[in-house]
């Protein structure tokens, strides 16, 4: 079933950004300033020896050994990694890009055709708002479940650009297949049988967002996305073109910036494998900031088991060294707890969690 809210929320006034940006004032609402301690520090964009992993998916469909040693350390230390040579045609993934942007450039009230209603995930508007003293982000959204067909709301999928849908199907169907190809090697990375995640998942559930961040004349106040962590089993980011550098992972105590590789698409993994994993491979907190002068587009797909299924640690992921540290649970129960929670790094996923004796 998918996931519903249950009661009415207050959420109050939502500004839609790019109308704030438009107005291009010298501050920003208060209701988009950040306590002290959640404000991102502005550094300059110098890339560093912290770059999160660049993984060949041609090397891994080689089952070259170096490429799948890689892609286990990408997992264990980072829960991210870049993918080349990923096998979508890159006509597809320009297009995509192409109609995204051309949906955040339509006048308000076009998009407003097709509303994310309060407390809900699907639409234009800002997720993940459930009272009105929650601070908002500095973004607009656009979401839409997009497989199986039970979770689409096809009155939200839009008319403009005209192309849109298509250039939705075509994207959405390459990228169920880099799921499946990726999720094979992670399997084989674990000393897994390749289709054990194919086997387990059912007809996986597919979800694209669409994240739009206008420039803001601030950003060192605001956020564009809250940390956290995505419920997913893998997710699939594609960094717009000429997209200011916005999205950064929590390595330890430091805030990574993931620098944009031409052609290249960004990997993570989500709660549910970190759970299927018994937390060897890691769900890790990001985040999105903002620019004073450019603006950001990322076109994010969500992959994760059917609402169907129960899952919980493998038993080959569990010994006496590794005790199992998520319980068992139904995973369109925690897709309904995700979506109706607000996002707080990695405080969704204590869900599942098992707190053992020594944990504080
Ligand atoms: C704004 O939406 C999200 O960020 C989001 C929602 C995804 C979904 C839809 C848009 C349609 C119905 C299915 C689903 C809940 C997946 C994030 O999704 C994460 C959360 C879970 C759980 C997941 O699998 O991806
Ligand atoms: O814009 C980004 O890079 C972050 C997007 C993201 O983390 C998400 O949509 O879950
Ligand atoms: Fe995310």
């Amino acid at each position: 079933m998918a996931p519903v809210p249950s009661l009415p929320i207050k959420v109050g006034h939502i500004d839609d950004v790019q109308e704030l940006r438009k107005a291009k004032p010298a501050t920003v609402p208060e209701r988009f300033i950040r306590d002290m301690a959640d404000r991102p520090k502005v550094v300059p964009n110098l890339s560093s020896s912290l770059d999160i992993p660049i993984i060949d998916l041609s090397k891994l469909m080689k089952t070259d050994k170096d490429e799948v040693m890689q892609l286990k350390t990408a997992c264990e230390e980072w829960g991210f990694f870049q993918v080349l040579n990923h096998g979508i045609d890159l006509n597809v993934v320009e297009d995509i890009e192409n109609v995204a942007k051309d949906f955040f450039m339509l006048p308000l009230q076009e998009k407003q055709k097709y509303p994310m209603a309060p407390g809900t995930v699907q639409g234009y508007g800002q997720a993940f708002v459930f009272s009105e003293n929650q601070k908002l982000d500095w973004c607009n959204m656009f979401a839409l479940g997009v497989e199986p067909p039970c979770i689409r709301n096809t009155k939200l999928w839009p008319s403009k650009p005209v192309n849109f849908r298509e250039t939705l199907e075509i994207y959405s169907r390459e990228v169920r297949k880099l799921c499946k190809t990726l999720l094979k090697y992670i399997a084989v990375s674990l000393g897994l049988k390749g289709d054990v995640f194919e086997e387990m998942f059912g007809v996986a559930v597919q979800a694209v967002r669409m994240n739009y961040y206008p420039p803001c004349s601030r950003p060192d106040l605001v956020l564009g996305l809250s940390p956290h962590s995505d419920g997913s089993a893998l997710t699939v980011l594609q960094q717009g073109k000429d997209s200011s550098v916005g999205l950064q992972i929590l390595k330890g105590q430091t805030w990574v910036p993931v620098q944009p590789i031409t052609n290249a698409l960004v990997i993570n993994i989500g709660d549910t494998l970190e759970v299927l994993t018994n937390g060897k491979y890691k769900s890790v907190e990001h985040r999105a900031v903002t620019h004073k002068e450019r603006d950001r587009l990322s076109i994010v797909t969500f992959y994760a088991p059917s609402y169907d299924i129960e899952l919980g640690p493998m038993a080959e992921l569990v010994d006496e060294k590794n005790p199992c540290r998520y319980r068992r649970y139904n995973h369109g129960e925690y897709s309904k707890h995700y979506v109706t929670n607000k996002l707080q790094g990695k405080r969704t996923l204590d869900f599942a969690k098992i707190q053992s004796k020594t944990s504080n």
